[in-house]
């Protein structure tokens, strides 16, 4: 294949950018009233809206219709099938990619070597629901006779993040009497500050662990295991209190957990997609399965449109387009997550693995040096807390950084009247970020406010905001299951198009293996080749940990 950048189609856009690199967002808007219109896109279901407004960015009418010509020529339509009828396009691995199957709410087959995975996922779903509602009536009973109250997953890394960040983003459907905990780190810390909170009694742990091997998960899963056997002192207690979500069937039950206290996936789902299988059962423990259904049936939406909707206004395409406009001919290296709602503040971590695992790649699926920057740094906070934090850098810094601002219009829960201050908020950023302020207005201010002439031509520089930001605006109905299935099929799509268009394949981690195997070595002293600093490292390490 030859490479995208070499490409006229590339080429073409270098030129676009260089003709519109002077142009101003500012006087984008003012040449074209319509520029919204222009430049939205919307997917209204029955039941869920989501809209991605563009029109913040550098772009004009041009710069749209040469990015899908690029697209186009990465065949990005061409995978895109590829990927839902189950080819397996993870190449590194040999796996298909079928996190769509988990959601696939349609239940038309989907086939892996010949065998159609819906029937498999079903059975699994049904488990998991007839499991789930053991758990929330009261009718599952720890070992000793009593209902569960707290929930502790147990994983790392898409084992965590998603049910985590799911969990807590739909807080106001939570069942009411659960407490829900998700324990990843290594650090003991983590473990106690979790144990600090729970009564063994009425505990129940989930050993998530797609591999089962994952050092933190097993190390934690262990200790979790002693302190419980060391609480609950009945002889069927870790039957009582542990479940494990898996595809390693053997390491399960050799870790003491009852195969039927197991809930499969398969390794056609990559962990970092993984929320909408089994590992996504605290999920469903917390919000019940009409919630869990909807957030099923809201990706399967977006998968639909992804599948289905012309390029042009396909919005996974759109987001993924314009995030490599800013990677690719504006160097832009990062992109900031920016969810106007509290309980969405999970998002960025949870984006950071699903974008920088996924496309944080510097070999193509050929295994040469790829030749264009790739993923970007993701990160964020919710607003308006950022605000107070990093926006200064967004706003008046010398980095172009890119923003997706996230919003849910509908104002829900008890203190629903704060959130016209918060739409508020978020909407003045992008317009700040996109505007700016020149030195005339700063200046008319100034003196309207009465300010001497010397003291004006003082702070006029600092005062100045160049504006011509860009960002992008979601817009969610509201913060509900089917929603948030939407808002994460989205930018699970979105990796996926920017995967193809950058010829990494999305679906392995390789890097992340290096610091694991070192970590073995460093702990079991036999590394083969050891540093000055490392060495220098351990010995205060070991020297101050005793002092
Ligand atoms: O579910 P497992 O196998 O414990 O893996 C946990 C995480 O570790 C990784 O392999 C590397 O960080 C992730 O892709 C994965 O989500």
């Amino acid at each position: 294949m030859t490479d995208l950048n070499r490409s006229s189609d590339w080429i073409a856009l270098e030129q676009h950018q260089r003709d519109i690199e002077k142009l101003h967002l500012r006087d984008l808007f003012a040449a074209d009233p319509q520029r919204f219109e222009h430049f939205h896109a919307r997917l209204s279901t029955g039941q869920g809206d989501l809209v991605l407004d563009f029109s913040k960015n550098r772009i004009t009418k041009e710069t749209l219709p040469l990015l899908l010509n690029l697209a186009k020529t990465a065949g990005v339509d061409v995978w895109r099938d590829r990927m839902f009828v189950g080819e397996k396009i993870n190449n590194t691995e040999n796996r298909a990619v079928l996190h769509v199957a988990l959601r696939n709410r349609s239940n038309r087959p989907i086939k892996v070597d010949g065998q159609d995975v819906m029937p498999a996922v079903n059975t699994v779903l049904a488990k998991m629901r007839d499991f789930a509602e053991r758990v929330r009536n009261g009718s599952w009973l720890g070992a000793t006779g009593k209902p569960i109250r707290y929930v502790v997953n147990i994983g790392i890394g898409g084992s965590d993040l998603g049910p985590a960040m799911v969990t807590q983003s739909l807080r106001r459907f939570r069942h009411p009497e659960i407490k829900f905990h998700f324990l990843s780190n290594i650090d003991g810390a983590h473990l106690d500050a979790i144990l600090d909170q729970v009564v063994a009694e009425e505990t129940l742990f989930i050993i998530s662990s797609k591999t089962f091997t994952t050092q933190e998960t097993m190390t934690n899963a262990r200790s979790a295991r002693n302190w419980l056997t060391s609480q609950v002192t009945v002889a069927d207690a870790v039957a009582k209190h542990f479940v494990a979500v898996s595809t390693n069937a053997k390491g399960v039950t050799e870790f003491g957990i009852d195969p039927a206290n197991m809930f499969e996936f398969w390794d056609w789902v990559g962990g970092r997609y993984s929320l909408w299988s089994a590992i996504g059962m605290p999920i469903l423990l917390s919000i019940g399965w009409e919630g869990f259904e909807q957030l099923l049936a809201g990706a399967h939406a977006m998968d639909r449109h992804f599948a289905e909707a012309p390029l042009e206004g396909n919005l996974p395409v759109i987001l993924a387009l314009i995030g490599l406009w800013y990677a690719n001919f504006w160097k832009a290296a990062s992109l900031a997550i920016l969810p106007y709602a509290q309980d969405l503040a999970r998002l960025p971590a949870y984006l950071q693995q699903a974008d920088m695992e996924s496309n944080g790649k510097g070999t193509t699926r050929q295994g040469r040096a790829v030749q264009t920057l790739t993923g970007p740094i993701l990160w964020g906070e919710a607003g308006t807390n950022g605000q107070h934090a990093f926006y200064q850098l967004i706003h008046q810094g010398t980095h172009l950084i890119p923003c997706d601002f996230i919003l849910p219009a509908k104002a829900e829960g008890k203190f629903a009247d704060h959130h016209r201050l918060l739409a508020a908020n978020c909407f003045a950023q992008t317009q700040a970020l996109m505007l700016g302020k020149t030195g005339d207005e700063v200046r008319a201010e100034m003196s309207a406010a009465g300010m001497d002439e010397g003291k004006i031509k003082q702070l006029l520089p600092f005062r100045t905001f160049p504006g011509n930001r860009p960002s992008n605006t979601i817009l969610l109905r509201r913060l509900d299951p089917y929603h948030l299935g939407m808002l994460i099929a989205l930018y699970e799509h979105k990796i996926f198009v920017q995967g193809i268009m950058w010829n990494v394949n999305s679906f392995d981690q390789w890097g992340v293996e290096l610091g694991k195997q070192l970590a073995g070595d460093v702990l079991s002293g036999s590394g083969a080749h050891r540093d000055g600093s490392t060495e220098g490292l351990m010995a205060l390490y070991d020297a101050l940990g005793k002092s």
